[in-house]
């Protein structure tokens, strides 16, 4: 049995643990180190994991860290850590945005394994979608591992070049951010017309899940699938010749870059912090 210890027990470390839970992993093989009580008791409560105010305690026994805090916090944690590291000799996993596998090594050991990853919160449902990156001193046996825990609550895929994890943040770590935007706009835009609220989210909501299942389910290109919405001189004529208008796949470039763009930072911002 894999041990795994999540090190800050907040949105994502909730997404990823209800994910594995769901999937059979045992909840006496996940620990968290989560410093808020309030947050410790609702994880306790809701996975029946145990929780700990302190890292080390978390760390103490785990095959596998999950660091889950946030960026500007990582470069603090590791001295709490570094005995337990020595001593235990881990696999790292990070899911830090924007965070580089060279300051990982710098702050946590040159001679751990470690990957560093992109997962996004629909992890909580099993339907999340993970970029992963491997350091040199990963083994096969725990790149699988890792792999394993990822896919255990969604789509996996690696990339061969860091740089792109920056570039999965812009997709899928932030995207599931761009569809709740979509539906709330689209939510806004029925009602500003008359519609109950309750419904236009419900249609709203609804066409988005069946858009993606169909995507996804049918395997067809997606711009196929959209033809096949687009009666000629039709009502999605109209509205796609609307969107192009406003330069709809400029304006989605230019949110990806941002959020691409902001991840290098992040990062940069941790290496000189004035
Ligand atoms: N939220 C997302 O959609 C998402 C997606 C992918 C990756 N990430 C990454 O996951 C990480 C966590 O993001 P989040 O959204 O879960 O943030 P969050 O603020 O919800 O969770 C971070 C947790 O870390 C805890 N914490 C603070 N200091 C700590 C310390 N010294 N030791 C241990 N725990 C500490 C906080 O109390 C908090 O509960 C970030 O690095 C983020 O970039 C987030
Ligand atoms: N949430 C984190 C952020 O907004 C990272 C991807 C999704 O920074």
């Amino acid at each position: 049995m894999t041990r795994i210890a999540f090190i800050g027990g907040g949105n994502m470390a909730r997404s990823l643990i209800g994910g594995l839970l769901k999937t059979g992993v045992a909840a006496s093989s996940i620990t968290v180190a989560e410093p808020r009580a309030e947050a410790r008791q609702e994880l306790g409560r809701d996975f029946a994991i145990a929780c700990y105010a302190e890292n080390r305690l978390a760390a103490a026994e785990a095959d596998v860290l999950v660091l889950a805090v946030k960026p500007q916090i990582m470069p603090a944690i590791h001295a709490e850590l570094r005995d337990t590291l020595a001593r235990q000799r881990p696999m790292l996993i990070s899911i830090a945005a924007g965070v580089r596998i060279d300051q990982l090594e710098r702050w946590f050991g040159h001679a751990l394994a470690i990957v560093r990853c992109m997962p996004n919160t629909p992890a909580l449902i099993g339907a999340g979608a993970t970029g992963l990156f491997a350091n040199r001193r990963v083994s096969p046996e725990q790149r699988a591992q890792a792999q394993h825990i990822m896919d255990a609550v969604g789509l996996t895929r690696w990339v061969e070049d860091e740089s792109l994890i920056d570039t999965v943040t812009g997709i899928s770590g932030s995207g599931p951010a761009y569809f709740f935007a979509m539906v709330e706009a689209l939510e806004d835009a029925a009602f500003s017309q008359g519609m109950s609220r309750e419904a236009a989210r419900a249609l709203a909501a609804q066409t988005c899940l069946g858009a993606g299942r169909m995507l996804v389910e049918t395997g067809e290109d997606p711009g196929v699938l959209r033809q096949r919405v687009t009666s000629p001189n039709g009502t999605t004529q109209a509205a796609l010749e609307s969107l192009a208008a406003d330069h709809f796949h400029q304006i989605i470039a230019r949110a990806v870059a941002a959020a691409t763009r902001r991840g290098a930072e992040l990062a940069a911002a941790l290496d000189d912090p004035s």
